[in-house]
């Protein structure tokens, strides 16, 4: 039996649900692939509750009596002290600062899996670092859930990237919860308010649905994926239409944008306005591997199109290549949700665990 450690900071929705299904799954890991998930580490971003032996299943109960403030100097002394083998740090914050511990944790031991979208969208040099260092210390970083939640993306972008196949050009819908509100706003009589709100319960939205609106999500996807095919970019390369209007934008605090998103309701319909019947609004992104043009955009699509057909919180990516000339390779599916995006997580685990002895 080969035991795996998880530490896992981020506990809210992906979290949760992922440790929700490691529990369900518990008995079925051992018996089908010989491995015993212990889970020894659960922290949001002020509190954390440690037990080298195992926390429970009912994991929050446990947090809720038992968890403590920490600062990160505690986790690395923690994990320094146990010495734990096959040691995986999971993380599903939303956060933009804690993708910077990554470095240190790998340092202390430990390999990495992410739902968050940050590491792999921060400067060159910290991604090069990043990688110099996991290299260093012999760790793993695996991120699939970073492009189009449990769809396999990155992993067959890499594939076909790494034997050979010339990839010319990625095209497509990356964003659930857009995919999920023009799919609703165009059909439905809703506000568009109701319906982003609606995005955000259902587990489409990222915490601070400007990050979505803004086009930074699909613009952060784009560049992930740009970085698959080795290409040197930055966000700031990623030529982004945000759709948020300009007196909501920059200077609002999260609190007063989700008070004031009522004012989205016009801003919203006069996009719907200036399209026909036959059309839907899809927001997409566009990868030019031989340009190196990058473009995150609200077109508008007959609904009969691939990409006007896509349904509730769909993805789709279109990947041309060598290959796949006229006719791309089409990956489609839920593009965003706790269940699919923890599912992918539990992916990211088996793959490491195949790896680790
Ligand atoms: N919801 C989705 O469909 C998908 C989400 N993701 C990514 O998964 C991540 C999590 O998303 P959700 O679960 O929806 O967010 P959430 O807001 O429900 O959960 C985030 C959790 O992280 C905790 N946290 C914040 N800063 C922290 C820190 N410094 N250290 C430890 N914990 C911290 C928060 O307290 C919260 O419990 C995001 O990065 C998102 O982009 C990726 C693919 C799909
Ligand atoms: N907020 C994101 C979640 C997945 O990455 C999206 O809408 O696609």
């Amino acid at each position: 039996m080969k035991t795996i450690h998880l530490a896992l900071f981020g506990p809210g929705k992906v979290g949760s649900k992922l440790l929700e299904q490691l529990s369900i799954s518990e008995e079925h890991l051992k018996k089908s692939s010989g491995i015993n998930v212990k889970l020894i580490l659960v922290a949001d971003s002020s509190h954390a509750l440690l037990n080298p032996k195992g926390i429970k299943s009912s994991w929050n109960n446990g947090f809720k009596s038992g968890a403590k403030r920490y600062s990160f100097n505690d986790i690395k002394d923690y994990f320094r002290e146990n010495e734990f083998k096959n040691l995986v740090s999971i993380d599903t914050t939303a956060s933009e600062d804690f993708p910077q511990k990554y470095i240190a944790l790998v340092n202390a031991g430990s390999h990495i899996i992410a739902a968050n979208k940050v590491a792999n969208t921060l400067s060159s040099e910290f991604y090069k670092e990043l990688r110099k260092e996991l290299k260093r210390n012999n760790k793993k970083f695996i991120y699939e859930t970073n492009v189009g939640a449990g769809l396999p993306i990155v992993e067959t972008l890499r594939n076909l990237h790494l034997s050979g196949e010339k990839v010319t050009r990625i095209r497509g819908v990356f964003s659930g919860s857009l995919s999920y509100i023009f799919n609703k706003y165009s059909e439905d009589e809703k506000d568009f308010s109701e319906v982003l709100k609606e995005a955000g319960i259902l587990g489409y939205t990222e915490p601070d649905a400007r990050i979505d609106l803004s086009g930074k999500d699909v613009g952060r996807k784009l560049l992930i994926l740009a970085r698959e095919l080795e290409l040197n970019k930055e966000l700031t390369d990623v030529r982004i239409q945000s759709l948020i209007p300009k007196q909501l934008n920059g200077d609002t605090s999260l609190e007063e944008f989700n008070k004031r998103v009522e004012e989205l309701d016009l801003h919203f319909g006069s996009y719907k306005k200036d399209k026909s019947e036959d059309e839907v609004l899809r927001y997409v992104g566009e990868l030019n591997a031989v340009s190196g043009e990058l473009e995150a955009k609200l077109i508008k699509e007959p609904k009969t199109s691939v990409l006007g057909q896509i349904e509730g919180a769909d993805n789709i990516f279109e990947i041309y290549t060598e290959s796949y000339k006229d006719l791309p390779l089409v990956i489609r599916g839920a593009g965003a949700g706790a269940d699919v995006t923890a599912r992918g997580v539990f992916g990211d685990i088996l793959k490491i665990s195949e790896r680790l002895n």
